[in-house]
């Protein structure tokens, strides 16, 4: 059986015009199938495109060339069923956490009783069951991305779009929120485009990672990882694929020692 494609981006170009007039190409000739269920990072190092490309998914920002469909639909503008989390969580900072969760149920008109019982089913996912009452301010940056995810999820979306969701997290905060979202999608099973510049997160969240080169802004190397999940960082698999990817940055160092005197 062969997989179905979810987001198909054909030989797509963005041309951006700053203010002397001057264009930029952002992007040039971008080709690409994602599937449906399918976890997708698009990595690469600033201004290579990957927010680019990512709003032009999501319907954010128009092609300049070249087309990309969803479920065989041109992307014309934002969907309710295709979400997207940002860095900086895009919260209301004067709704709870029960508020903001219920915030898309609330756009497209479910009653409040179905949406408080929708909202407190994914508060739970995140666990964040305590926090229901909360405001954005009296959470951790860690918490805030949960209720962002929940939020988006609330409104049950067929793909997600992540544009470095975890960009401003600690450490081991991000490694937290990595295991979680690997739960979230292997029990929800939406499709995921994910940004990061960040190696090792996208070999652990990845299916396939998307390696972006810039001026202009392209696809490089489209990557599969075949490891299972939950994914362990230590693991020899894992730091092969990880030494491949530096290598493809050109990131390693070339041992060329001279061992005589
Ligand atoms: N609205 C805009 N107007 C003009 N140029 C833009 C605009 N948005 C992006 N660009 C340019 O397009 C190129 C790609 O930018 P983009 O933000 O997509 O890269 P990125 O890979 O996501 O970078 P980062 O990791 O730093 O977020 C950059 O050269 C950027 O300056």
């Amino acid at each position: 059986m062969t997989a179905k494609v979810k987001i198909k981006i054909e030989d797509v170009t963005k041309v951006f015009a700053n203010n002397a007039g001057e264009h930029q190409q952002a992007l040039a000739s971008v080709d690409l199938a994602v599937y449906d269920n399918e976890f997708i990072c698009l990595l690469g190092a600033s201004g290579c495109g990957k927010t680019t490309l990512l709003n032009l998914m999501a319907g954010f920002e128009s092609v300049s060339s070249g087309t990309i469909f969803i479920d065989d639909k041109p992307v014309l503008k934002p969907h309710p069923q295709y979400q997207t989390i940002f860095q900086n969580y895009g919260l209301f900072p004067w709704r709870t956490v029960e508020e903001n969760v219920e915030y898309g149920l609330e756009v497209k008109g479910v009653s409040l009783e179905e949406r408080r019982a929708k909202a407190a089913g994914y508060i739970e996912m995140v666990g964040l069951e305590k926090f229901r009452n909360s405001h954005p301010h009296q959470l951790s940056g860690g918490m805030q991305q949960r209720v962002a995810i929940a939020r988006a999820l609330a409104v049950e979306p067929e793909v997600l779009f992540m544009d470095e969701p975890f960009g401003a997290l600690d450490a081991l905060t991000r490694f937290r929120m990595q295991d979680e979202i690997t739960r979230i999608w292997q029990e929800n099973k939406q499709t995921i485009v994910f940004v990061t510049h960040d190696i090792d997160e996208a070999v652990f969240l990845a299916d396939r990672i998307v390696i972006m080169s810039p001026y202009p802004g392209r696809i490089k190397t489209i990557l599969p990882v075949p490891m299972g999940r939950p994914r362990d960082r230590t693991d020899y698999d894992f730091i092969k694929i990880r030494d491949r990817i530096f290598n493809e940055f050109e990131l390693t160092v070339k041992k060329e020692l001279d061992y005589y005197i």
